[in-house]
């Protein structure tokens, strides 16, 4: 098997605040490779943003990344200095965030700033570089795009806005995109043409995806692989099939009875008792075992073990069968 395009091992964020350590990230492994969709799926707070913000050097003071290899194409992206890490995001590594806003300048025309973008990187003409831009909202489904380049950001419906943002992160034909939630604060039909665009996108281009998401329903409909983060870690991955058919940590199946397009038709909704533990009270061993049926003493003693295989996880009492699963 070829070299993953990214690939994270034992990845650690922390935040150093006046009441102590946050560990928002503590030892996450992941990899992609070029044409796929890796799914990043957790509850809010499991430390899924961070990880992402991470990746790319964009962890603000109080927060550090404090071990871990980012293996980028053969480089390690831990130690890039900031300089390398600029030059980095602005072509081969690109980010969409949840608000489109935080990629669009209000005041300025959309082809201004796509311009500038293209400029930015690459010696081309004006022309040349807005006949790129065009050519970007045209891929993302602007209508009208070269008519559209030169309206602002206002003019344009939040669904749309969030396409421009996409648009832009392509300029550059990027080699990865970490996309946080992007098609979150869309309606669900709007939100389903931007996954389907994303999804032809990301294949015809090669793209490596790394598409972060609170809803396993959108990630189990977008990606190939998914992995699933409780509280700072993977705690289980794989193929969407492997994890959605036969989840083996408790966390991953409660997290689909709870998940509308993921549960079986006709199944009650399943809550997942209790809440994520507090990023700063983590309770010993398992994160996870004060909320799981399964837990026993080995569970509040040690953390269990460590990701192995393509399928894996991470729990002394995996649930083993996909029928025990749908019980
Ligand atoms: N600047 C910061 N200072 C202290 N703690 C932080 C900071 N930024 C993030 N955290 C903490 O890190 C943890 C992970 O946050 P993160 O935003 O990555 O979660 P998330 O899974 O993306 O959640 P959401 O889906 O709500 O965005 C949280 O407990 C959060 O409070």
């Amino acid at each position: 098997m070829s070299a993953p395009l990214l690939r994270v091992e034992g990845l650690k964020t922390w935040f150093d605040t006046p009441k102590g350590i946050v560990k928002s990230v503590d030892g996450v492994d992941l990899d992609v490779g070029r044409g796929e969709i890796l799914g990043l799926v957790g509850e809010s707070g499991s430390g899924k943003s961070v990880t992402g913000f991470s990746l790319i050097g964009l962890v603000d003071k109080p927060g550090r990344v404090v071990e871990g290899r980012i293996d980028f194409k053969g480089e390690d992206l831990r130690t890039a200095s900031p300089a390398r890490l600029r030059s980095l995001r602005g072509d081969r590594i690109a980010m969409i965030f949840q608000d489109p806003m935080m990629t669009l300048n209000p005041v300025l025309r959309i082809g201004t700033q796509m311009i500038e973008t293209v400029q930015a990187h690459r010696k081309v003409s004006r022309a040349e570089a807005r006949a790129r831009s065009v050519e970007a909202l045209g891929k993302v489904g602007i209508p009208h795009p070269a008519e559209r380049i030169d309206a602002y950001p206002h003019e344009f419906s939040g669904g749309m806005r969030q396409r421009v943002a996409i648009a832009i992160a392509l300029l550059h034909e990027p080699d990865l995109i970490i996309a946080d939630e992007p098609t979150t604060a869309l309606d669900v039909t709007i939100q389903s043409q931007i996954l389907a665009q994303v999804q032809k996108l990301a294949a015809e281009m090669g793209l490596g995806l790394i598409w972060i998401s609170h809803d396993l329903g959108v990630v189990a409909a977008l990606a190939q692989r998914v992995a699933v983060m409780y509280a700072g870690r993977i705690v289980e991955r794989g193929t969407i099939d492997e994890v959605l058919d036969a989840p083996q940590h408790p966390y991953t199946a409660g997290l689909i009875g709870s998940t509308p397009m993921a549960n079986e038709r006709g199944k009650p909704l399943r809550q997942i008792p209790g809440s994520a533990p507090p990023a700063l009270g983590r309770p010993s061993g398992c994160p996870f075992r004060p909320r799981c049926a399964r837990a026993t003493e080995i569970c509040q003693t040690e953390p269990p073990e460590t990701l192995t295989g393509q399928h894996g996880w991470r729990c002394f009492h995996p649930l083993q069968t996909p029928t025990e699963v749908r019980a």
